[in-house]
């Protein structure tokens, strides 16, 4: 955080759990832009809100400005890019400080933060941000399998090499949803994904668990991101050291490798590390992985973060190759705006990293309904019905916790 903006206020005598729950729900109670999330691997939990509102435009992710960063799959009138500045920020570990940079609250923040803190128990979120043009449109399995086979008789016809085509899949929201509880249940399920729980007033309230970095730059100016795509899921008996991949995966994570090659090469960048590729479990499903890295300043790229997060986006794991005839295709047979789902997210700058992430296994919330947003890569050898339960194992990631609270 910068230092001369860093104010401290007193904590309440809660756990630093309590604490930083109790901020994202004054935050959403008094409409201000509010994020918990939960690094991969890490136990804390994080919280921001940004009493400044939300801006349009990201700074560098090199710094010096702290915030969350939402991003949708493709910036439009309707999803626009999000930046919440750091006005208020606790990471929820025993110790930390309450980091306020503002002076502008709304009256009622600190009493009701007080108050839900105190209270030392879960207190239900009722209404939140949901998106001004409601619920996104579904696709039936049959319109859906439709559009795989035509992807593929165009990949088979060689316009293409590969595309990412997605759905959703709504459901209702059983009315005494506690959503932070499904945040926290989240955050057992999965310690290797990156937990969020976004709110955003105009915008949505988006919750996920995602298995897939995009940009990372460390304490110590370390660049990394990976190439992630291929997906099985984890049968009975079967750990990700034994899984074997069919040709299929092999090509379609391998196009998402040299996309990122590529990327480096355009930037004429070659003292890159690349590891891989490895399975991975992300929930119930295997992937495979490669890891990129290069330490910015000794390869002489100091805005290499930034630099790679323009080239990147969107990768082929949610797009596919050739990009521009991908995102055609994409526009053409998906009946739904993706809005913020294969966007990115994460944060920028907090306490001195920058990590943002796919944003992958999400699902959205409207005022009572929980949407699901899912893809899979389509090759010229895909299977539509098999994508289609690909999709199915995708969604399930989360949305397994609505299906069991609504039953
Ligand atoms: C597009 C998604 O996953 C991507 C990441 C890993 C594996 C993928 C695949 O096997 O198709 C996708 O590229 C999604 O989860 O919605």
């Amino acid at each position: 955080m910068p230092d001369d903006s860093t104010s401290v206020s007193p904590l309440p005598e809660a756990l630093p759990i309590d604490i930083a729950h109790s901020l994202f729900l004054a935050g959403v109670e008094t409409d201000l832009p509010s994020v918990l999330w939960r690094l991969p691997n890490q136990t804390e939990v994080q919280v921001l809100v940004a009493t400044s509102g939300s801006q349009t435009s990201l700074p560098p992710l090199e710094g010096p400005v702290p915030g969350f960063a939402f991003c949708p799959f493709e910036v439009s009138e309707m999803a626009l890019n999000q930046f919440l500045p750091a006005d208020i920020y606790y990471c929820g570990k025993a110790d930390a400080q309450l980091q306020v940079n503002t002076t502008a609250l709304p009256e009622r923040f600190w009493p009701l933060f007080q108050e839900i803190a105190q209270k030392r128990q879960l207190h239900p979120l009722t209404d939140w941000p949901v998106h001004p043009d409601g619920q996104t449109s579904q696709i039936a399995r049959e319109a859906f399998e439709e559009t795989v086979t035509t992807a593929v008789n165009a990949m088979q016809a060689g316009c293409l090499e590969k595309v990412v085509l997605s759905r959703t899949k709504t459901l209702p929201l059983a009315k005494e949803v506690d959503i932070l509880q499904q945040f926290t249940q989240l955050t057992q399920l999965y310690p290797t994904a990156f937990i969020s729980l976004v709110a955003i007033p105009g915008v949505g309230t988006w919750l996920g668990a995602t298995p897939e970095l995009l940009v990372q730059i460390d304490k110590h100016k370390v660049f990394r991101t990976v190439a992630l795509a291929g997906t099985q899921p984890l049968t009975d008996g079967l750990t990700p050291a034994d899984a074997i991949w069919r040709q299929k995966e092999i090509e379609e994570q391998a196009l998402v490798q040299r996309y990122i090659v590529s990327c480096f090469r355009h930037l004429r960048l070659r003292e890159y590390v690349e590891m891989g590729p490895r399975t991975i479990l992300a929930g119930n499903l295997l992937h495979l992985r490669t890891d990129f890295s290069a330490a910015m300043d000794e390869v002489g790229f100091p805005k290499l973060g930034t630099q790679m997060l323009q080239l990147l986006h969107p990768t082929s794991a949610v797009g596919g190759m050739p990009r521009a005839a991908a995102l055609k295709m994409i526009s053409q047979l998906e009946p739904h705006q993706r809005r913020y789902y294969s966007g990115y997210l994460g944060p920028v700058q907090i306490e001195g990293e920058t990590n943002l992430f796919v944003n992958l296994r999400c699902v959205e919330l409207g005022q009572d309904t929980v949407t699901a947003y899912a893809g899979a890569g389509m090759t010229p050898d895909s299977n539509p019905a098999k994508e289609w339960l690909e999709t199915e194992l995708k969604m399930q990631t989360v949305l397994r916790l609505f299906q069991d609270s609504d039953s």
